[in-house]
């Protein structure tokens, strides 16, 4: 079953149809899963994404700025804390066991996959809205928690990403996915109204969409470095 994350999310997520089946169901998902995914595809990935993570951050960051209500600001304050002192632990685990510190994790030169991505997101925010950059932002958070609670019960007995899956499938991730699902759903309604009859509408598929096909080329930038 598909976790609930909130009616602005569903409504992005099949809007963008296609797109988010070859996000959430990219062969490098399937090889986490599946406990083929070749190690050095896996450390190519996670250095990568412990840089994206630090810019994922200043992007949560900057949803506080843009926030209306303290209850924005406290979601979005509590992402950043989500963020830097839990899910980036995982990386900083996995690649201390592979001898890579967490020095040349933050030293790590990026990916333009990688840059394309934390900076559109940035700029979304900048450019845009509160909501501009929350349809930015919700494809990252949203579609890792679809993947993690559908690898949780579907993965191989054997297969080493078990860490990686159990972190996104974990109910403080899920919670993180449900509270900003419901924020975001309170932020449409204040701003716009019903998304349906918004005139704002498409502009803010647009944004969620590009956010997903970037995680697309994410995933393939990871593929690619093996
Ligand atoms: C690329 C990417 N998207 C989303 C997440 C989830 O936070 C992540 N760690 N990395």
């Amino acid at each position: 079953m598909l976790p609930d994350y909130g009616k602005t999310f569903a409504r992005w997520r099949a809007g963008a149809a296609g797109q988010w089946h070859d996000y959430t169901r990219h062969p490098f998902v399937e090889g986490l899963g599946a406990g083929t995914l070749p190690r050095t595809a896996f450390l190519h990935y996670l250095i990568q994404d412990y840089v994206f993570l630090t810019h994922f951050s200043r992007a949560w960051s900057l949803g506080v700025v843009k926030s209306e209500t303290l209850e924005e600001m406290k979601i979005c304050a509590g992402t950043v804390n989500a963020l830097v002192n839990h899910e980036m632990q995982l990386h900083v685990k996995t690649c201390a066991a592979e001898g890579i510190d967490e020095d040349s994790l933050f030293a790590a030169t990026e990916a333009v996959e990688n840059l394309a991505y934390t900076r559109y997101v940035m700029d979304a925010g900048l450019q845009g809205d509160f909501l501009d950059l929350m349809a930015a932002l919700a494809p990252c958070v949203m579609g890792y928690g679809e993947i993690g609670v559908r690898l949780k019960g579907s993965k191989s007995s054997d297969t080493p990403y078990a860490d990686w899956i159990a972190t996104y499938a974990d109910p403080e991730y899920q919670a993180v996915c449900t509270s900003v699902g419901a924020m975001i759903d309170t932020a449409v309604a204040r701003r716009i109204g019903d998304l349906a009859h918004a005139p704002r509408a498409s502009g803010l598929q647009d944004r969620f969409n590009m956010a997903t096909k970037l995680e697309v080329g994410f995933w393939q930038m990871g593929l690619n470095g093996q």
